[in-house]
């Protein structure tokens, strides 16, 4: 082929060895009328797909078309022409963190929350109390989800028993005792209990959180799940996630549990019966191979669970985070990537019902176009934003009812408020003029008009 037709991207095809990968265009060609006869892919052709079957740098942009076109009919024909989103609220406990992922700007070094740390730490811990207010207040004006992902913080214990195991100078346990710190973030227990306000669903505890949960026990994963639950977890995000191969994890985030463990933690949690969720953060340091293996495991771990809500592609963003800072990075996915990424997503995953294109990651523009290339739920209105935001994204942090409704009618699709596990789902009338939210347990079809700056507690309140 030559290189005229192609489009560069920012894959590092060099940096690790590629299993396979296609020199000739039949390949590409195959998967594709695979796909579009509805037959499942293999992980090879999702690496023909992904790469447009092209075997040096780029892809081929009238290919990418065809691949989006074929997911867009894929995505009519298992899901309508409906458009999803939800009315959640993210509550992110803490930021205090020594992982040290290399993708996260999120996080902040837990001695700079210590009461002996001179200066002021840059990041915040939520206790349980001020976590029930923002809930509570978030619940009033209708969301019917909140979602909950932190930091690993070095005082977060699962309750009062594992605070009794853990051990302050077992370098293995990594605890600290909540009296060093100013703000203290209770046990998880106590802020999921904080969470639980009315019936408002509660979707927390990625396998890197609860991992953090059972440090320095022999307790499974699915014990612990069922202590989650009990205490008030409806459902789990599947972050954490990243790219689920080894060799790019000891890159990007060696501090990580590693991919057999994360399938174990999330597959507990969805044998005792909580609904997840799957991502793929995607767009850094690994090439379409790592990509195709990724959705692979995904697929293979719908089979076994088929608790899998929705799969999110969440396009790396890269401006402040140490891997561009170290100069390992220069960018993320490019535009042609995100699309593959969707579509082949949609074509791939054929046991997966939803796709999630998030607006935080692409912005509303390359947001609806997604939803025409594959995607058809469009996030939520989330109220809150702190991963992107800090890692530089500049997309916002909340999304009215208002507008979706008025950016999905604008591309001739249905809005739809749904609950987290899609179970509940309402059809909204583009001619209302209080469109809701009313599916959260007090929504009572006032609109979500404004958002809160961020969701501290105001101080006049
Ligand atoms: C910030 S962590 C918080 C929860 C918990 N500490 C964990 O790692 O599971 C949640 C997820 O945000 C995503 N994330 C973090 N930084 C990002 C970035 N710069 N671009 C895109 N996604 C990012 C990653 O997929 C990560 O697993
Ligand atoms: N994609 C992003 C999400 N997605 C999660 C949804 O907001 C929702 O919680 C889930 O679909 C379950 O109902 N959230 C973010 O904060 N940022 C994203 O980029
Ligand atoms: N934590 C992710 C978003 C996310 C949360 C929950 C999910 O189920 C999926 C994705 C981010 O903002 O980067
Ligand atoms: S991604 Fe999660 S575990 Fe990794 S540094 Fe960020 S907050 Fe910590």
């Amino acid at each position: 082929m030559t290189d005229a037709f192609r489009t560069r991207t920012n894959v590092p095809r060099g940096e690790f060895a590629f299993e396979y990968q296609p020199t000739t265009d039949q390949p590409f060609e195959n998967a594709l009328a695979k796909a579009r006869d509805g037959e499942r892919l293999t992980v090879d052709d999702a690496v023909a797909l992904l790469t447009t079957g092209t075997d040096g740098d780029g892809v081929v942009p009238e290919r990418v078309e065809r691949v989006r076109r074929a997911a867009d009919q894929r995505r009519r024909a298992v899901v309508g022409d409906e458009v999803t989103f939800v009315a959640n609220l993210n509550n992110n406990v803490t930021t205090a963190c020594d992982t040290g992922c290399l993708f996260c700007n999120f996080r902040d070094s837990a001695h700079t929350f210590e009461s002996t740390h001179e200066g002021r730490t840059r990041g915040f811990t939520r206790p349980p109390t001020e976590s029930r207010d923002i809930v509570a207040r978030a619940v009033d004006r209708g969301i019917s989800e909140v979602t909950s992902v932190s930091g690993l913080h070095p005082a977060f214990a699962l309750n009062e028993e594992h605070r009794e195991i853990l051990d302050p100078e077992n370098p293995a346990h990594g605890y600290r005792p909540p009296e060093v710190f100013d703000v203290a973030p209770g046990s998880y227990v106590e802020q999921l209990h904080a969470m639980s306000v009315d019936d408002v669903h509660v979707h927390s505890m990625t396998p890197e959180e609860a991992q953090h949960a059972r440090r320095g026990t022999e307790w499974s994963y699915a014990e612990l799940y069922r202590t989650l639950s009990r205490a008030g977890l409806d459902s789990v995000p599947g972050t954490a996630a990243e790219v689920l191969v080894d060799e790019v994890r000891e890159v990007i985030c060696p501090g990580k549990i590693g991919t057999d463990e994360w399938l174990t933690a999330i597959e507990a949690a969805a044998d005792v019966g909580l609904p997840i969720t799957a991502t793929m953060m995607y767009g850094h340091v690994e090439n379409e191979r790592h990509r195709a293996m990724h959705l692979g495991r995904i697929r293979d771990l719908q089979d076994r669970t088929g608790a899998v809500t929705e799969f999110v592609p969440l396009s790396f963003v890269h401006e402040n985070t140490p891997l561009a800072r170290r100069g390992l990075v220069n960018g993320g996915a490019s535009d042609l990537e995100d699309d593959l990424v969707i579509a082949v997503s949609r074509l791939f995953l054929d046991n997966v019902e939803h796709v999630q294109s998030s607006w935080v990651k692409f912005g509303d523009e390359k947001g609806l176009r997604m939803l025409d290339g594959g995607a058809d739920d469009f996030m939520g209105t989330i109220l809150s934003e702190e991963i992107t935001t800090r890692a530089g994204g500049g997309h916002g942090e909340f999304r009215s009812f208002a507008e979706y409704v008025d950016l999905i009618t604008g591309i001739d699709r249905v809005p739809v408020e749904r609950s987290t596990d899609y179970e509940r789902r309402r059809r909204l009338d583009p001619a209302d003029p209080d469109p809701g939210p009313r599916l959260g347990p007090r929504a009572d079809g006032t609109p979500l008009l404004e958002a809160p700056r961020s969701n501290t507690v105001a101080a006049d309140d």
